[in-house]
């Protein structure tokens, strides 16, 4: 990098003096605020992450009571926290100790190896990205993580419509040459396929929890959004108040589920209304599952799409790999608040008056994220100014 490029890369990322908390708002990069308690409901009541059996889910005979009580467990993780832990979620663990080899090949290559593989050279934001890249939180120094992302395939999705897909909306992964990495497209390829199985189980479950009937999604998830982002955080030795390993966001789709290692790493954090930082406990074998901004249009806010960041520090913080699942509709399905959601004490949140697709609000927050990306607002828009971006042609706080 030249001189001149690092200098404006430095300038680009000075804060803005807008993101953090501040006087019970929070204000985050990506030119969003947010109460930190929901007007209404009772999202961010928490102090912990409930842990949830999924044993009645996957039966092939379930018992309809203890189905009943999952949809009522689910609904008040919903709600409450937008996070819960999955135990007896019928993955067979072997799948993601693969995956997890997969990633330790693909990252323990060379720097210029895993750069042919860049994010810049793929449109559709897929590909590697190096430590430093994404500077979610602003305020932060960048974030301190490796990440390889690849794409739904719909050829891989034995429950899916295969060619009738239509064409614009599948992106193009750039998966490593196997000579380099021989692992990681069958690991990820496998992990993919068992994460789409679990979440089209749990999806009917999510629609039992909204008051819809169990089969509301099926139709809707004919080629879903299923990306996954490989990810490894190196130890970090700053404190979480200079540095991130990723910054506070939330995320796009409908949920996520990740597994890590190890499983105990603790790195992972979810804001409470307090302002408080809490982190899921896991046992082995478990997986974390969070709603996705795409949950909180469809309940206007009543199930929560909660703040989250990554901090791999502490003590005796390792390397951590972890192995987030992004889970949305199929790309061009519109997704417009349920009427059962809008009440007197809850009117439509403003953002919601318009329907999104999955794929359009995935691409504008990326472009947002990915400052430097070929197609990101900044590119486009140097005459902005400073400390603003723009959200569908209106300028916000952000950059
Ligand atoms: O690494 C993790 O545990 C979480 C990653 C995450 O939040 C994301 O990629 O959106
Ligand atoms: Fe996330």
């Amino acid at each position: 990098m030249s001189t001149e490029t690092a200098t404006l890369a430095t300038t680009k990322r000075k804060p803005t003096g807008r993101a953090g908390i501040v006087d019970g708002k929070l204000y985050l990069s990506q030119g969003i605020v947010r109460n930190l308690a929901p007007a209404h409901g009772n999202g961010g009541e928490f102090d912990s992450i409930p842990v949830i059996d999924l044993s009645a889910m996957i039966s092939p005979n379930p018992d309809p009571i203890a189905l009943e009580k999952l949809v009522a467990e689910i609904k008040d993780a919903c709600m409450r926290v937008g996070f819960f832990v999955i135990k007896n979620h019928g993955i067979d663990w072997s799948i993601v100790e693969e995956t997890f080899a997969a990633l330790e090949e693909f990252f323990g290559l060379p720097m210029e190896t895993k750069m042919l593989y860049h994010q810049s050279k793929s449109p559709s934001f897929m590909g590697y990205e190096e430590p430093y890249y994404t500077n979610v939180d602003r305020l932060k120094k960048g974030d301190l993580k490796e990440s390889m992302t690849t794409a739904y395939d719909p050829w891989t999705d034995e429950l899916g419509i295969g060619d009738e897909v239509p064409k614009l909306m599948i992106r193009e992964n750039l998966w490593p040459n196997p000579k380099d990495a021989p692992k990681f497209r069958p690991a990820i390829e496998g992990y993919r396929a068992a994460c789409l199985s679990l979440m089209r189980k749990l999806i009917k479950i999510l629609a039992l929890a909204m008051g819809e009937k169990e089969t509301y999604f099926d139709k809707k998830i004919t080629y879903p959004i299923a990306g996954i982002r490989a990810l490894y955080y190196p130890p970090q030795t700053a404190s979480p108040d200079e540095e991130t390993g990723l910054g506070a966001h939330t995320d796009v789709q409908m949920m996520t589920m990740i597994a890590q290692n190890p499983y105990n790493a603790q790195s992972l954090q979810v804001l409470n209304a307090k302002g408080e930082w809490i982190s899921p406990q896991l046992e082995p074998e478990t997986f974390v599952v969070n709603l996705g901004d795409m949950v909180a249009r469809l309940t206007n806010d009543t199930f929560v799409s909660t703040v989250h960041r990554v901090c791999n520090s502490g003590d005796n913080a390792t390397g951590r790999y972890s192995i987030p699942f992004f889970f949305g509709l199929s790309n061009d399905e519109l997704v417009s608040t349920l009427p059962q959601f809008i009440t007197e004490e809850a009117p439509l949140n403003e953002n919601y008056k318009d329907a999104v697709t999955g794929y359009e609000h995935y691409n504008k927050r990326m472009r947002i994220a990915h400052h430097d990306h070929p197609t990101a607002d900044g590119k486009t828009s140097a005459a902005l100014p400073y400390g603003m971006t723009k959200i569908d042609g209106v300028l916000v706080p952000g950059i």
